[in-house]
């Protein structure tokens, strides 16, 4: 029953829905009462010869007043019950998403979006029908069932009911026990629906790759396994939720053959007549539901418990970035980095060491280096998609970043990540993400300084070509470019390029990097890259490698030390005009990398 508890927030929230909806019950249930009195009164009148077509009709007309009453009353309790159950669910939903929404990184990293999506719906579902069918069904039980026994033993006999009541206390042990069975088959079954799911979306996600190497049928293999596997685990609990119904109908099997035995020896004794033992076993008949009812609300019970604690599990994860809201101002300034060694969470190797540097406002940091050197973990920490542990700090404007209201801090960044993301809508809602109510103008002069404005008036429907599994298919370097059009739509702060001239052709670049040094006068901007020539002009360039800083200085100033950054640049320039030469030679020209 911890569910309810845990629930109690809910039911206070809920109180006029669940409280009308209970009372509706009950008057259900008390006109439930009425039609074995009038078949036990019928039966009596038949008997002893007195019944008139007149208390007929009347016992008639009261039948269908009660049928009518009966129709409104459980109409209103499923609308009261079921309704705020229904609301549950979108609390929770909305919880949980919020939830995930403010999570860091590091929390994504640990868990399958599988498991995610099964406590979004699966889980969310299980709670639900415990607050809606598993009050209904507690209330039924307790309403319906006690005010049937009361009037059994009222208006029939009192010694008769406790006989027929003796079965009952086998029923309630058996289907405790079995509910407890359940609860653990249930959370078992939970967790394969969640591998099965996270397998799902993942082979969607990857098909492309699956398709590639011909692994099509392997994937089919292992998909077959873990659907098998939710069917075999599903079935277990199929099997114990089976034997709540056959043990409940034998209990009232039961019943029902200790009354007609011990009734009809009362009949015969006179001490009840033949009709008020044809309202007795009428009214046994009615405990059916009751008793039903009771089995499946330790069923109902069991399951909400288990997907509760899996919901409550991911509501009490703290996310490892603290969201406090700092009354520091809006910071923008000087960033400077002072980390003597950063690891991530969980994680025994330091990743970072000894980034010490100043990056003044407004000016341009290059970070360049191996792949795995640590580029993008600087911007990770900039972006507090993790925290430096004490005695290191990164600041903005002397103040550790820790000290400002998160959303704020990134509301100053215009940040382009290595895997960048489309949404499946138009380009123009994807540039305009951060600013939806931008207009049309503000969205092309932003695709014009990334340099695919001309590639999306090519496309038929230009700015409302839909992009991503819906609509077309861009190429790496058309998504890289539209992911700067959106990083630049509000011409922010401090933009981030974290590797996100890969994919395009170096005139491409060259072209990108003047526009934005020509239109981000005053604006800070940090530029990860394997091309040394994409931070050639950067006012600080640092070169990482192993988690550490190997060189800084400009692109004269390394040049002249003629380190891993001079060697890095004579290659790759080398490479470019030969290239060039070739292409020349080729008659080729212009070849577009996209
Ligand atoms: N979330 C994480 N948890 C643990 N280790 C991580 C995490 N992210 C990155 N690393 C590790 O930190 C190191 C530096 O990675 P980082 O992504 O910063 O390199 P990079 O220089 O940006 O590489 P690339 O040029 O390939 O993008 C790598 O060894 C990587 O495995």
């Amino acid at each position: 029953m911890r569910v309810f508890k845990n629930l109690g927030w809910f039911f206070k929230l809920e109180k006029k829905s669940y409280i009308i909806g209970l009372f509706m019950l009950v008057l259900v249930a008390l006109m439930e009462l009425v039609p074995p009195q009038v078949i036990g009164r019928v039966i009596d009148r038949i008997t002893t010869e007195t019944l008139t077509s007149n208390t007929l009709v009347l016992f008639g007309v009261l039948l269908i007043f009660v049928a009518v009453l009966t129709y409104i009353f459980r109409f209103f309790w499923r609308v009261m019950i079921f309704g705020a159950s229904n609301r549950l669910g979108r609390t929770l939903r909305e919880q949980l998403f919020e939830k995930y929404s403010k999570m860091s990184p590091s929390f994504f990293g640990k868990r399958r979006t599988g498991d995610l999506m099964a406590h979004a719906t699966n889980d969310i579902n299980a709670v639900q029908m415990t607050a809606g069918a598993g009050i209904l069904t507690i209330a039924d039980s307790v309403i319906t069932g006690g005010a049937v026994l009361i009037t059994m033993a009222l208006t029939v006999s009192p010694k008769l009911t406790l006989i027929a009541m003796i079965p009952l206390p086998f029923m309630v042990i058996l289907t405790s026990w079995y509910g407890s069975i359940l609860s653990r088959l249930f959370r078992v079954a939970q967790a394969a629906f969640s591998s099965l799911n996270d397998k799902t979306q993942e082979s969607v996600a990857g098909i492309k790759v699956t398709k590639t190497f011909g692994y099509e049928d392997e994937d089919l293999k292992d998909f077959t396994n873990l659907s098998d596997d939710v069917v075999k685990k599903n079935l277990k609990v199929a099997k114990i939720d089976a034997l709540f119904d056959p043990t409940i109908t034998a209990i009232i099997a039961i019943s029902y053959f200790l009354s007609i035995f011990f009734g009809a020896r009362m009949v015969v004794a006179d001490e009840i007549s033949l009709g008020q033992l044809v309202t007795f076993t009428t009214y046994l008949g009615m405990m059916v539901w009751p008793l039903l009812a009771l089995g499946w609300f330790f069923n109902l019970v069991e399951r909400g418990k288990a997907s509760y604690d899996r919901i409550e599990e991911i509501m009490n994860t703290r996310s490892e970035i603290s969201t406090k809201i700092s009354t520091n101002s809006i910071p923008s300034g000087d960033i400077t980095f002072n980390v003597s060694d950063f690891s991530f969470p969980g994680e025994d190797e330091v990743s970072l060491r000894n980034i010490h540097f100043t990056l003044k406002e407004g000016k341009t940091l290059g970070i360049v280096g191996r792949t795995g050197s640590g580029k993008s973990s600087i911007i990770r920490l900039l972006l507090r998609e993790f925290d430096t542990d004490p005695g290191n700090s990164v600041s903005i404007n002397g103040i550790d970043i820790k000290q400002y209201d998160i959303k704020k801090l990134r509301g100053l960044f215009g940040y382009v990540p290595q895997d960048n993301f489309l949404f499946s809508t138009t380009i123009r809602n994807n540039i305009a993400f951060i600013n939806p109510d931008a207009s049309l103008e503000q969205v092309q002069e932003a695709a014009d300084l990334s340099y695919i404005h001309q590639d999306i008036t090519a496309f038929p429907e230009g700015y409302d070509t839909v992009v991503g599994e819906r609509g077309v298919s861009l190429s790496g370097g058309q998504k890289q470019r539209i992911s700067i059009a959106r990083a630049l739509m509000n011409n922010p702060e401090i933009l981030i390029l974290d590797d996100s001239l890969s994919a395009v052709d170096a005139e491409t670049e060259t072209a990108i990097l003047s526009n934005i040094e020509q239109n981000r006068a005053g604006k800070t901007n940090i530029i990860t890259a394997h091309r040394m020539s994409a931070v050639r002009n950067a006012d600080l360039i640092i070169v990482m490698e192993n988690g550490r800083i190997i060189e800084q200085g400009t692109h004269s100033s390394l040049t002249k030390a003629r380190g891993w950054y001079y060697e890095t640049f004579k290659a790759q320039s080398l490479r470019r005009d030969l290239t060039k030469e070739l292409d020349e030679t080729l008659e080729g020209g212009g070849n577009h990398d996209d």
